[in-house]
Protein backbone atom coordinates (compact mmCIF):
# COMPACT_ATOMS: atom_id res chain seq x y z
CA UNK A 1 0.00 0.00 0.00
CA UNK A 2 1.05 3.63 -0.92
CA UNK A 3 1.72 5.86 2.20
CA UNK A 4 0.61 9.51 0.72
CA UNK A 5 1.88 12.28 2.62
CA UNK A 6 -0.91 14.91 2.67
CA UNK A 7 0.55 18.85 2.50
CA UNK A 8 -1.80 22.01 1.57
CA UNK A 9 -0.44 23.50 -1.26
CA UNK A 10 -0.07 27.32 -2.18
CA UNK A 11 -0.97 27.28 -5.84
CA UNK A 12 -2.01 30.87 -6.49
CA UNK A 13 -1.13 31.88 -9.91
CA UNK A 14 1.02 28.43 -10.40
CA UNK A 15 0.95 26.93 -13.91
CA UNK A 16 -1.02 24.17 -13.77
CA UNK A 17 -1.67 22.13 -16.75
CA UNK A 18 -5.19 19.35 -17.09
CA UNK A 19 -4.51 17.21 -19.93
CA UNK A 20 -8.40 15.95 -21.27
CA UNK A 21 -11.65 17.88 -20.93
CA UNK A 22 -14.15 15.68 -19.67
CA UNK A 23 -15.79 15.29 -16.70
CA UNK A 24 -13.22 14.07 -14.74
CA UNK A 25 -11.17 16.79 -15.71
CA UNK A 26 -13.84 19.33 -14.97
CA UNK A 27 -13.79 18.10 -10.91
CA UNK A 28 -9.87 18.77 -10.75
CA UNK A 29 -9.99 21.80 -12.76
CA UNK A 30 -12.64 23.41 -10.33
CA UNK A 31 -10.40 22.67 -7.73
CA UNK A 32 -7.57 24.23 -9.00
CA UNK A 33 -9.14 27.30 -9.68
CA UNK A 34 -10.77 27.53 -6.25
CA UNK A 35 -7.00 27.48 -4.84
CA UNK A 36 -6.31 30.23 -7.30
CA UNK A 37 -3.61 28.61 -9.84
CA UNK A 38 -3.61 29.37 -13.87
CA UNK A 39 -5.04 26.82 -15.72
CA UNK A 40 -4.11 25.37 -19.03
CA UNK A 41 -6.44 22.26 -20.16
CA UNK A 42 -5.42 20.55 -23.24
CA UNK A 43 -7.76 18.49 -24.54
CA UNK A 44 -9.81 18.31 -28.11
CA UNK A 45 -12.92 18.47 -26.73
CA UNK A 46 -14.05 19.97 -23.70
CA UNK A 47 -17.48 19.90 -21.14
CA UNK A 48 -20.28 22.34 -21.46
CA UNK A 49 -18.91 23.67 -18.06
CA UNK A 50 -14.82 23.87 -19.01
CA UNK A 51 -16.00 25.52 -22.65
CA UNK A 52 -17.87 28.31 -20.23
CA UNK A 53 -14.87 28.77 -18.23
CA UNK A 54 -12.74 29.29 -21.69
CA UNK A 55 -15.02 31.73 -22.89
CA UNK A 56 -14.89 33.66 -20.12
CA UNK A 57 -11.11 33.24 -20.27
CA UNK A 58 -10.97 31.76 -16.79
CA UNK A 59 -8.76 29.02 -18.38
CA UNK A 60 -6.58 28.68 -21.43
CA UNK A 61 -7.43 26.17 -23.66
CA UNK A 62 -5.41 24.27 -26.26
CA UNK A 63 -7.67 22.99 -28.18
CA UNK A 64 -5.48 18.88 -29.27
CA UNK A 65 -4.60 16.00 -28.27
CA UNK A 66 -1.44 16.39 -25.65
CA UNK A 67 1.81 16.61 -27.71
CA UNK A 68 5.29 16.02 -26.07
CA UNK A 69 7.06 18.89 -24.10
CA UNK A 70 3.52 20.15 -22.96
CA UNK A 71 4.33 19.57 -18.78
CA UNK A 72 7.23 21.48 -19.31
CA UNK A 73 7.14 24.44 -16.78
CA UNK A 74 3.92 23.14 -15.10
CA UNK A 75 3.81 22.72 -11.55
CA UNK A 76 1.52 20.18 -11.53
CA UNK A 77 0.05 18.34 -13.79
CA UNK A 78 -3.68 16.04 -14.36
CA UNK A 79 -3.65 13.31 -16.88
CA UNK A 80 -7.03 13.31 -17.09
CA UNK A 81 -7.63 11.46 -20.78
CA UNK A 82 -9.70 8.52 -21.05
CA UNK A 83 -6.88 6.50 -22.97
CA UNK A 84 -4.28 4.85 -20.24
CA UNK A 85 -1.92 4.84 -22.38
CA UNK A 86 -1.89 8.41 -22.98
CA UNK A 87 -2.40 9.63 -19.38
CA UNK A 88 0.65 7.22 -18.53
CA UNK A 89 3.23 9.20 -21.64
CA UNK A 90 1.61 12.32 -19.71
CA UNK A 91 2.62 11.11 -16.15
CA UNK A 92 6.49 9.75 -17.63
CA UNK A 93 6.97 13.23 -18.93
CA UNK A 94 6.20 15.17 -15.86
CA UNK A 95 8.16 12.62 -14.06
CA UNK A 96 11.00 12.82 -15.98
CA UNK A 97 10.96 16.86 -15.49
CA UNK A 98 10.32 16.44 -11.57
CA UNK A 99 6.77 17.97 -12.31
CA UNK A 100 4.25 16.55 -9.25
CA UNK A 101 1.11 14.44 -11.38
CA UNK A 102 -2.00 13.03 -10.60
CA UNK A 103 -3.29 10.36 -13.11
CA UNK A 104 -7.34 9.46 -12.91
CA UNK A 105 -7.63 6.49 -14.85
CA UNK A 106 -4.74 4.55 -12.70
CA UNK A 107 -3.73 6.41 -9.77
CA UNK A 108 -0.65 4.19 -8.94
CA UNK A 109 1.07 5.72 -12.55
CA UNK A 110 1.00 9.11 -10.75
CA UNK A 111 2.99 10.86 -8.45
CA UNK A 112 -0.54 12.68 -6.04
CA UNK A 113 -4.08 11.64 -5.60
CA UNK A 114 -6.88 14.03 -5.34
CA UNK A 115 -8.70 14.03 -1.83
CA UNK A 116 -12.47 14.56 -0.96
CA UNK A 117 -12.52 17.98 0.25
CA UNK A 118 -14.87 20.37 1.97
CA UNK A 119 -14.27 23.87 2.87
CA UNK A 120 -15.86 26.18 5.83
CA UNK A 121 -13.78 29.17 5.05
CA UNK A 122 -10.35 28.93 6.25
CA UNK A 123 -11.04 25.31 7.25
CA UNK A 124 -10.33 22.92 5.19
CA UNK A 125 -10.90 19.18 5.45
CA UNK A 126 -9.01 16.75 2.89
CA UNK A 127 -9.99 12.90 3.01
CA UNK A 128 -8.38 10.19 1.17
CA UNK A 129 -8.66 5.87 1.24
CA UNK A 130 -5.08 5.45 -0.54
CA UNK A 131 -6.92 5.09 -3.70
CA UNK A 132 -9.14 1.84 -2.12
CA UNK A 133 -12.82 3.62 -2.76
CA UNK A 134 -13.50 7.39 -3.86
CA UNK A 135 -17.01 6.55 -3.67
CA UNK A 136 -16.13 5.53 0.42
CA UNK A 137 -14.08 8.46 0.33
CA UNK A 138 -18.05 10.92 -1.28
CA UNK A 139 -19.80 9.43 1.21
CA UNK A 140 -17.29 10.33 4.74
CA UNK A 141 -17.40 13.78 2.98
CA UNK A 142 -21.38 14.17 3.32
CA UNK A 143 -20.45 12.63 6.95
CA UNK A 144 -18.18 15.58 7.34
CA UNK A 145 -20.08 18.02 6.15
CA UNK A 146 -23.10 17.17 8.47
CA UNK A 147 -20.29 17.21 11.49
CA UNK A 148 -18.53 20.44 10.28
CA UNK A 149 -21.41 23.47 9.46
CA UNK A 150 -21.13 26.50 8.19
CA UNK A 151 -20.31 27.92 11.64
CA UNK A 152 -17.26 27.02 10.96
CA UNK A 153 -16.20 29.69 8.94
CA UNK A 154 -16.94 32.50 11.45
CA UNK A 155 -15.23 30.94 14.24
CA UNK A 156 -11.81 30.49 11.97
CA UNK A 157 -11.77 33.93 11.19
CA UNK A 158 -12.38 34.57 14.95
CA UNK A 159 -9.52 32.59 15.73
CA UNK A 160 -7.43 33.81 12.85
CA UNK A 161 -8.14 37.50 14.46
CA UNK A 162 -7.62 36.63 17.99
CA UNK A 163 -4.38 34.84 16.90
CA UNK A 164 -2.85 37.40 15.10
CA UNK A 165 -4.03 40.13 17.91
CA UNK A 166 -2.03 37.74 20.43
CA UNK A 167 0.73 37.49 18.54
CA UNK A 168 1.42 40.83 17.70
CA UNK A 169 0.80 42.13 21.34
CA UNK A 170 2.56 39.49 23.15
CA UNK A 171 6.40 38.66 23.05
CA UNK A 172 6.54 36.32 25.65
CA UNK A 173 5.98 32.43 24.45
CA UNK A 174 4.95 31.23 27.36
CA UNK A 175 2.04 34.09 27.56
CA UNK A 176 1.42 33.61 23.87
CA UNK A 177 0.89 29.95 24.34
CA UNK A 178 -1.41 30.23 27.66
CA UNK A 179 -3.52 32.58 25.99
CA UNK A 180 -3.93 30.75 22.52
CA UNK A 181 -4.68 27.68 24.51
CA UNK A 182 -7.52 29.70 26.74
CA UNK A 183 -8.93 30.41 23.05
CA UNK A 184 -9.52 26.96 22.13
CA UNK A 185 -11.74 26.75 25.04
CA UNK A 186 -14.02 29.92 24.01
CA UNK A 187 -17.75 28.44 23.64
CA UNK A 188 -17.77 30.41 20.37
CA UNK A 189 -19.22 27.81 17.96
CA UNK A 190 -22.21 27.32 20.13
CA UNK A 191 -22.65 31.23 20.66
CA UNK A 192 -22.54 31.28 16.18
CA UNK A 193 -24.62 28.75 15.67
CA UNK A 194 -27.34 30.42 18.12
CA UNK A 195 -26.52 34.01 16.05
CA UNK A 196 -25.61 35.74 19.54
CA UNK A 197 -22.47 35.94 18.48
CA UNK A 198 -20.90 39.28 17.29
CA UNK A 199 -17.12 39.83 16.28
CA UNK A 200 -15.35 41.33 19.02
CA UNK A 201 -13.88 44.96 18.71
CA UNK A 202 -10.15 45.97 19.07
CA UNK A 203 -11.04 46.78 22.58
CA UNK A 204 -13.11 43.58 23.68
CA UNK A 205 -9.83 41.75 22.39
CA UNK A 206 -7.81 43.99 24.88
CA UNK A 207 -9.80 43.18 27.39
CA UNK A 208 -9.58 39.75 26.90
CA UNK A 209 -5.99 39.72 26.68
CA UNK A 210 -4.95 41.66 29.73
CA UNK A 211 -7.78 39.08 31.89
CA UNK A 212 -6.26 35.86 30.93
CA UNK A 213 -2.36 36.48 30.41
CA UNK A 214 -1.42 36.21 34.07
CA UNK A 215 -3.57 32.95 34.59
C1 LIG B 1 -7.03 7.57 -6.75
C2 LIG B 1 -7.87 8.77 -7.21
C3 LIG B 1 -6.94 9.55 -8.11
C4 LIG B 1 -7.37 10.99 -8.39
O1 LIG B 1 -8.30 11.16 -9.18
O2 LIG B 1 -6.72 11.86 -7.85
C5 LIG B 1 -9.12 8.37 -7.92
C6 LIG B 1 -9.14 7.39 -8.90
C7 LIG B 1 -10.26 6.81 -9.50
N1 LIG B 1 -11.55 7.19 -9.27
C8 LIG B 1 -12.40 6.37 -9.95
C9 LIG B 1 -13.81 6.42 -9.92
C10 LIG B 1 -14.59 7.38 -9.23
N2 LIG B 1 -14.13 8.52 -8.60
C11 LIG B 1 -15.17 9.21 -8.07
C12 LIG B 1 -15.09 10.43 -7.36
C13 LIG B 1 -13.96 11.06 -6.84
N3 LIG B 1 -12.70 10.58 -6.97
C14 LIG B 1 -11.84 11.30 -6.20
C15 LIG B 1 -10.51 10.99 -6.01
C16 LIG B 1 -9.78 9.93 -6.51
N4 LIG B 1 -10.19 9.10 -7.51
C17 LIG B 1 -8.41 9.62 -6.04
C18 LIG B 1 -8.44 8.80 -4.74
C19 LIG B 1 -9.17 9.42 -3.58
C20 LIG B 1 -9.04 8.60 -2.36
O3 LIG B 1 -7.90 8.36 -1.92
O4 LIG B 1 -10.03 8.18 -1.78
C21 LIG B 1 -12.54 12.40 -5.47
C22 LIG B 1 -12.53 12.07 -3.98
C23 LIG B 1 -11.91 13.78 -5.60
C24 LIG B 1 -11.80 14.36 -7.01
O5 LIG B 1 -11.72 13.64 -8.00
O6 LIG B 1 -11.81 15.58 -7.08
C25 LIG B 1 -13.96 12.35 -6.09
C26 LIG B 1 -15.11 12.47 -5.10
C27 LIG B 1 -15.74 13.84 -5.24
C28 LIG B 1 -16.99 13.95 -4.41
O7 LIG B 1 -16.86 14.35 -3.26
O8 LIG B 1 -18.07 13.67 -4.94
C29 LIG B 1 -16.36 8.50 -8.37
C30 LIG B 1 -17.74 8.92 -7.90
C31 LIG B 1 -18.33 9.97 -8.81
O9 LIG B 1 -17.82 10.24 -9.89
O10 LIG B 1 -19.42 10.43 -8.42
C32 LIG B 1 -16.01 7.35 -9.12
C33 LIG B 1 -16.93 6.26 -9.66
C34 LIG B 1 -17.25 5.28 -8.53
C35 LIG B 1 -16.07 4.42 -8.10
O11 LIG B 1 -15.41 3.82 -8.94
O12 LIG B 1 -15.85 4.37 -6.86
C36 LIG B 1 -11.60 5.43 -10.69
C37 LIG B 1 -12.14 4.30 -11.49
C38 LIG B 1 -12.31 4.67 -12.95
C39 LIG B 1 -12.71 3.45 -13.75
O13 LIG B 1 -13.54 2.66 -13.30
O14 LIG B 1 -12.14 3.32 -14.85
C40 LIG B 1 -10.26 5.74 -10.43
C41 LIG B 1 -9.02 5.10 -11.00
C42 LIG B 1 -8.33 4.23 -9.98
O15 LIG B 1 -9.02 3.46 -9.27
O16 LIG B 1 -7.11 4.28 -9.93
N1 LIG C 1 -10.15 9.95 -10.86
C1 LIG C 1 -11.46 9.96 -10.84
O1 LIG C 1 -12.05 10.56 -9.98
C2 LIG C 1 -12.19 9.22 -11.90
C3 LIG C 1 -11.47 8.68 -12.93
N2 LIG C 1 -12.08 8.07 -13.97
C4 LIG C 1 -11.14 7.66 -15.05
O2 LIG C 1 -10.78 8.88 -15.74
C5 LIG C 1 -10.93 8.72 -17.16
C6 LIG C 1 -11.56 9.99 -17.73
O3 LIG C 1 -12.88 10.08 -17.28
P1 LIG C 1 -13.92 11.13 -17.88
O4 LIG C 1 -13.43 12.51 -17.66
O5 LIG C 1 -15.25 10.75 -17.33
O6 LIG C 1 -13.83 10.74 -19.45
P2 LIG C 1 -14.43 11.53 -20.70
O7 LIG C 1 -14.56 10.51 -21.78
O8 LIG C 1 -15.61 12.33 -20.28
O9 LIG C 1 -13.29 12.56 -21.07
C7 LIG C 1 -12.07 12.21 -21.66
C8 LIG C 1 -11.45 13.47 -22.22
O10 LIG C 1 -10.11 13.20 -22.64
C9 LIG C 1 -9.89 13.87 -23.88
N3 LIG C 1 -8.78 13.22 -24.59
C10 LIG C 1 -8.75 11.99 -25.16
N4 LIG C 1 -7.54 11.77 -25.70
C11 LIG C 1 -6.79 12.86 -25.47
C12 LIG C 1 -5.44 13.24 -25.80
N5 LIG C 1 -4.62 12.41 -26.48
N6 LIG C 1 -4.99 14.44 -25.41
C13 LIG C 1 -5.80 15.27 -24.71
N7 LIG C 1 -7.08 14.99 -24.40
C14 LIG C 1 -7.56 13.80 -24.76
C15 LIG C 1 -11.22 13.76 -24.60
O11 LIG C 1 -11.33 14.75 -25.61
C16 LIG C 1 -12.19 14.02 -23.43
O12 LIG C 1 -12.38 15.41 -23.25
C17 LIG C 1 -11.84 7.49 -17.33
O13 LIG C 1 -11.40 6.77 -18.45
C18 LIG C 1 -11.66 6.70 -16.06
O14 LIG C 1 -10.63 5.76 -16.24
C19 LIG C 1 -13.44 7.99 -14.02
C20 LIG C 1 -14.23 8.47 -13.01
C21 LIG C 1 -13.65 9.14 -11.87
Amino acid sequence: MTVYLPIMLDCRGKHCIVVGGGKVAERKTLGLLEAGAAVTIISPALTPQLAELSDSASVVWLNRNYAPGDARGAFLVYAATDDRAVNEEVAREADSLGVPVNVGSHAEAGSFITPGMLRRGRLTVAVSTSGAGPGITAGIMKLMEEMLGEEYEAYLDFIYEMRQEIKRRERSPEVRKRLLKRLGTLNVLDEIREGAFTAWDSEQIEIWIAQHREE
